[in-house]
């Protein structure tokens, strides 16, 4: 099915794209909504270099997150963390236990995480209205970020935050800040340190140990706890930080035929996890029902964390 994008008012950007979706169906993607161009701060997004009251704490995450995150971390907090037996708490309780977060990664938002949620859900729900799945995924994307609060053993924002990148193979460039991947112990390490590294052409990201944050938090408490969410819903968890892979293209020849799949809807998500981030508040009260009842239909009232 193919819809017909109505003319855009000059000077505003309309994407035009033809993606089946999770029913298979085709639509026309995008359109109606608009990006807009600067952030809270009057920057361009994701502008790692702009001078704003941001930049320094920025680049100290990503210094402090690239030197970190090496294979062996990441091992050890798959483990640690895989068991999910530190919290047994509901969906809900999760996104009001981010109100007091502010993401040091982010330069684009200083707004508590509780607020992003909601934004970016709504904003999809606007456009998307057919598409349940993708308003709750939209609504617990970033619930991950939980690993901050001290009932997670208040980990460091760079074990939580921030985009995501393999380990186990070479560090692409297009990684923010990648000068500071050559203090990383793996980034001498000849097993660890080529195109492939300890990986082969189109295993499979599942396959692919990614560094440790919320998204990879977040998809294994989603996927234990035995969410019905369809397969694409679970992707976008688990990668929407991998921005070097979907903004960049880089690390492709890692993929898979599923992931390229999936990988077109996390580009329709990223764009209303990225825009959507403004100073303008939504009513959580008013909102909450319709999140409560999505709650309900694709996860269990109590999950373990
Ligand atoms: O600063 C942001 C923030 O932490 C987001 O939650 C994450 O998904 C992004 O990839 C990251 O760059
Ligand atoms: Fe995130
Ligand atoms: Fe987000």
């Amino acid at each position: 099915m193919a819809m017909v994008i109505e003319q855009a008012p000059v000077g505003l950007e309309v994407e035009e794209k033809k993606i089946s979706c999770v029913g298979e169906k085709e639509m026309v993607l995008d359109g109606g909504f608009f990006k807009p161009e600067t952030n809270s701060f009057g920057h361009t997004f994701r502008d790692y270099d702009a001078e704003s009251e941001r930049k320094k704490s920025v680049e100290e995450f990503y210094h402090a997150q690239h030197v970190h995150q090496s294979v062996e971390f990441v091992k050890k907090m798959r483990s640690e963390y895989g068991s999910l037996n530190r919290v047994v708490m509901s969906i809900w309780e999760s996104c009001e236990l981010l109100n007091e977060f502010v993401d040091e990664s982010d330069p684009d938002l200083d707004e508590p995480q509780i607020e992003h949620l909601l934004q970016t859900a709504e904003a999809i729900r606007k456009d998307y209205p057919n598409e349940d799945w993708l308003h709750l995924t939209g609504l617990i994307h970033d619930l991950g970020k939980v690993l901050l609060h001290p009932s997670f053993g208040q980990l460091p924002q760079w074990a939580v935050v921030g985009d995501t990148f393999p380990v186990g193979c070479a560090f692409d460039e297009s990684n923010v800040h990648h000068k500071y991947f050559e203090e990383n112990p793996d980034y001498n390490n000849p097993a660890y340190n080529t195109k492939f590294g300890i990986y082969s052409e189109g295993c499979g990201l599942d396959n692919v140990l990614m560094s440790w944050g919320h998204d990879d938090y977040m998809y294994l408490v989603a996927k234990e706890n035995k969410t019905t969410l369809p397969s694409a819903a679970l992707f976008i968890i688990r990668y929407h930080s991998f921005y070097p892979l979907h903004k960049s293209g880089a690390y492709t020849h890692l993929m898979n035929k599923e992931d390229k799949e999936n990988l077109k809807w996390l580009h329709i998500f990223n764009k209303y996890d990225l825009y959507s981030k403004s100073k303008v508040r939504i009513d959580v009260e008013k909102v909450k029902p319709y999140y409560l009842s999505l709650i309900e239909k694709y996860f269990p009232s109590k999950l373990k964390w």
